[in-house]
């Protein structure tokens, strides 16, 4: 099988420091994948690997089996956008644009990163978020099959995120591939499929977010009981119980094990709350050093 983005025991170091150590992943075409870390974590540093904007210290990158990158197939948007002085919105995605035998139509294009009441602005005199739309708009002038976001939606406000967001939702019947970094744990979970987290130079999860909740403590369940610990500390699923004067934090790794075991006690328990672990807090535990 041809992967999208295949990746083998690839390693990086700066200075002697490691920051990516024996990396490997496939992600098949038509997959949204997030890619988590913390600040400084390796994320960029795996994108520029990727896309051969940076040399590998060993291991080996495939893009739809191929080592040497087609340009025509990928598009990048880096953390950090580009702007030329004295250039138009409109003059850079068309010179994008230029680049490729068969471009997205502009219209097409201007509609995608809405960026319609831009056009006559100067780049250099842009926004943050409003650069950021500009740079999607130049990453997607190629029709590209696989693109690399590098923060798409820092500087963004609400509103442009979510619609951002919906935006890349669209392409999953087109099937092009993503490969997404944000610090929006909450808004990648809109549109990926998939996670992976480095931390410590290595890859320490890839897997879908219930693999995630399976791995990880899923759930808290609170509630005051006269009944003793010793009712809970068995129930399946239940990682640790906190308890103080009657009131009960029991932390549950799969609610769904849990509750049929635990509704037995229901007519003795009271003010039950049960919430579940976000994305946010679930990424925390892989981050932990
Ligand atoms: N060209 C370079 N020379 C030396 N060190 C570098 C270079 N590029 C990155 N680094 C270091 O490698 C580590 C990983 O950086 P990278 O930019 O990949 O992290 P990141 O996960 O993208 O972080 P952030 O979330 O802050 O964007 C950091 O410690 C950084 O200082």
């Amino acid at each position: 099988m041809i992967y999208a983005i295949e990746v083998h025991n690839l390693s990086k170091a700066f200075n002697k420091q490691a920051v990516l150590s024996n990396v490997n992943f496939k992600i098949k075409e038509g997959e949204i994948v997030a890619l988590l870390g913390k600040n400084g974590a390796g994320k960029t540093t795996l994108i520029r690997l990727l896309n051969d904007l940076l040399a590998k210290d060993a291991g080996t990158v495939k893009i739809f089996g191929q080592t040497k990158p087609n340009r025509n197939l990928i598009g990048v948007m880096p953390q950090k956008s580009i702007t030329l002085e004295r250039v138009k919105v409109k003059e850079a995605v068309n010179l994008a644009r230029s680049f490729y035998k068969n471009p997205m139509p502009f219209a097409e294009l201007v509609d995608l990163a809405d960026i319609e009441t831009l056009l006559d602005k100067y780049t250099d005199k842009l926004s943050g978020g409003q650069l950021k739309r500009v740079s999607f708009a130049i990453v997607m002038a190629g029709n590209p099959k696989v693109v690399f976001l590098d923060e798409p939606t820092a500087g963004m406000d609400v509103d442009a995120r979510n619609e951002f967001w919906q935006k890349i939702n669209g392409f999953k019947k087109l099937g092009t591939t993503f490969l997404i970094t944000s610090h929006y744990p909450e808004e990648l979970e809109k549109v990926a499929g998939r996670y992976l987290i480095i931390n410590n130079h290595r890859l320490v999860f890839d897997g879908s977010l219930e693999q995630m909740k399976k791995q990880n403590q899923t759930a808290k369940v609170s509630f005051v009981s006269q009944l003793e610990k010793v009712s809970f500390v068995n129930l399946p699923a239940v990682v640790d119980i906190n308890e103080n004067n009657n009131h009960y934090v029991l932390n549950v790794n799969d609610l769904n094990t849990f509750l049929p075991s635990f509704i037995k006690y229901l007519n003795q328990v009271e003010n039950l709350e049960i919430s579940q672990s976000n994305l946010e807090n679930l990424m925390k535990k892989w981050m932990e050093d």
